[in-house]
């Protein structure tokens, strides 16, 4: 078999011009969604994603502001900037770009978002939502996966679904949206004991560990499988790949999603739906 690939890119670009028409309307009704990204210390990788960030918002109409702080900055100013922007109307969505410098605890930061304003999906409040099957803002990478198996009718219901990572923003919560929607669900993660067994028997197989060629050769994927590779590692050349060796497995699995032009541009696609799901939301429309 030799897998149809599934272009996030291309999803993404179609779900953007679909809300770019919404935010016109928005905007007509003098509703502008704004998101404000707070960037600290000057990663390159940060910056480049913040990048595509900024690039989505311009186009579908967003009001995006970008705030830059030095890897200095302490942990009461940040708390101290994130309650002004709780507070501040014009403000629908917060990021606060990941990792955190170490003198700086992410999850502190995590809870001082407003949940409304929680368009990353990484508050409590809004993962116990998302857990108890509510309507809520789903984390990014998760939902955009989900979106993207949706836009190829791929039926979810009974499908065995192997997770590999166990990270909070997307093992676990991609897990939690899957079961959402009846799929039965395993974790792996670095103490998984024989995980080739587990692969071997996976209908749906979603890798999340951040390690290039993680998944080699194709050896233990099934037949048919649906492959979904959410790494992002930039290796020497400075190109950038994910976690399945996708040559190989493209031989196996029924679907697969590349690295780039996969999962990333729709993370920064559900990004933009959560930022204009609560201008609407503050605003009483939603
Ligand atoms: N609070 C927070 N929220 C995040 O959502 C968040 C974060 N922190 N920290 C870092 C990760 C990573 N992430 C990516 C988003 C888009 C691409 C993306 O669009 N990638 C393009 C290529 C981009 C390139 O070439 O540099 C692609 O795969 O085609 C990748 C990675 C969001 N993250």
């Amino acid at each position: 078999m030799s897998a149809e690939v599934i272009y996030g890119n291309e999803l993404a670009q179609s779900l953007r011009d679909e809300m770019k028409k919404e935010v016109t309307e928005l905007r007509n009704k003098g509703i502008i969604p704004g998101l404000t990204v707070v960037l600290i210390g000057d990663d390159p990788a940060s910056k480049s994603y913040v990048k595509g960030k900024q690039k989505a918002s311009d186009y579908v109409g967003v009001d995006s502001e970008l705030i830059e702080l030095p890897d200095t900055t302490t942990q009461a100013q940040l708390l101290s900037l994130i309650n002004e922007l709780n507070e501040k109307e014009s403000v629908h969505g917060i990021l606060v770009q990941l990792p955190l410098p170490s003198h700086i605890e992410e999850q502190v930061v995590i809870e001082a978002i407003s949940p409304e304003k929680d368009v990353d999906g990484f508050h409590p409040i809004n993962i116990g939502r998302m857990m108890t099957g509510k309507d809520t803002f789903f984390p990014c990478t998760p939902y955009g996966i989900i979106q993207m198996m949706k836009s190829k009718n791929i039926s979810l219901e009974g499908k065995h679904a192997v997770i590999i990572g166990r990270s909070n923003i997307v093992g676990k919560p991609v897990g939690q949206l899957l079961l959402n929607e009846n799929a039965t669900v395993t974790y792996c993660h670095s103490r998984t004991k024989e995980m080739e067994k587990y692969i071997e028997s996976a209908d749906i197989l979603i890798v999340a560990v951040g390690k290039a060629n993680f998944i080699n050769g194709g050896d233990h994927i099934k037949e048919g499988a649906i492959v979904i590779d959410v790494g992002v590692n930039r290796i020497e050349d400075g190109s950038l790949t994910g976690d399945v060796d996708f040559d190989s497995a493209k031989e196996k699995a029924s679907y697969i999603t590349p690295v780039p032009k996969g999962v990333g541009p729709m993370t920064i696609t559900m990004l933009m739906h959560n930022t204009i799901k609560s201008a609407k939301k503050i605003n009483g429309l939603a």
